[in-house]
C-alpha cells in the first residue's frame, strides 16, 4: 500500500471539497493511504512537497488547488509557477500529480473540480499514482 500526501491550497473552499473528493476516492479506489496537509495558496504547494519529501513518509504526492484569473498578472505567476515548481518536484523524481485548478473564472473550476463532472483532482492522483509504478518498475 502506497502512502500519498495530498497538499491542498485552501483559497477557496467549497471547491477544494469537491477536489478533494474526487483525489481521496482515486487513492482510495486504488487501495492506497493518504494524509493531507492544508497550505495558503497555491505558491506554497510545490515546497511543501519538498518539505515533505524529505522525510522519507510518503511514497506519491498530489497537489490541489484553484487558481482564478484576477485584474493583474498575478493570476500568470501563480498559476505558472505553481506548475513549474510541481514539474520541477517531477524531474527530481517525485511522483506527482497536479490537480491546480488553472480557470478564468468560477463557473469553470466548477466543472474541473466535480468528481462527477472532470473530476481533475482524481486525475491527478491517477498521474501521481502511474508515476509511482513507473518508478517501482525502474528502480
Ligand atoms: N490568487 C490565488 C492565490 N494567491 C495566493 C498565492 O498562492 C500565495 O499563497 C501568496 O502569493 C502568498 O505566497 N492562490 C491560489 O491558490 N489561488 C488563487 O486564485
Ligand atoms: C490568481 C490571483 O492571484 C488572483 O486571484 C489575484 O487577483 P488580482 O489579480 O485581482 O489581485
Amino acid at each position: 500500500m502506497a502512502r500519498v500526501l495530498i497538499v491542498e491550497a485552501r483559497f477557496y473552499a467549497h471547491l477544494n471539497d469537491m477536489l478533494l473528493a474526487g483525489t481521496r476516492a482515486a487513492i482510495e479506489d486504488a487501495g492506497h493511504s493518504h494524509e493531507t496537509i492544508t497550505v495558503p495558496g497555491a505558491l506554497e504547494i510545490p515546497g511543501a512537497i519538498a518539505l515533505a519529501a524529505e522525510s522519507g513518509r510518503y511514497d506519491a504526492f498530489v497537489g490541489i488547488g484553484v487558481v482564478i484569473r484576477g485584474e493583474t498578472y498575478h493570476f500568470e505567476i501563480v498559476a505558472g509557477e505553481s506548475a513549474r515548481g510541481l514539474m520541477a518536484l517531477t524531474m527530481d523524481g517525485l511522483p506527482v500529480g497536479n490537480g491546480i485548478l488553472t480557470v478564468e473564472n468560477e463557473a469553470q473550476a466548477l466543472v474541473r473540480a466535480d468528481p462527477k463532472q472532470k473530476d481533475k483532482g482524481g486525475e491527478a492522483a491517477k498521474a501521481a499514482l502511474t508515476l509511482l509504478e513507473l518508478k517501482g518498475r525502474f528502480d
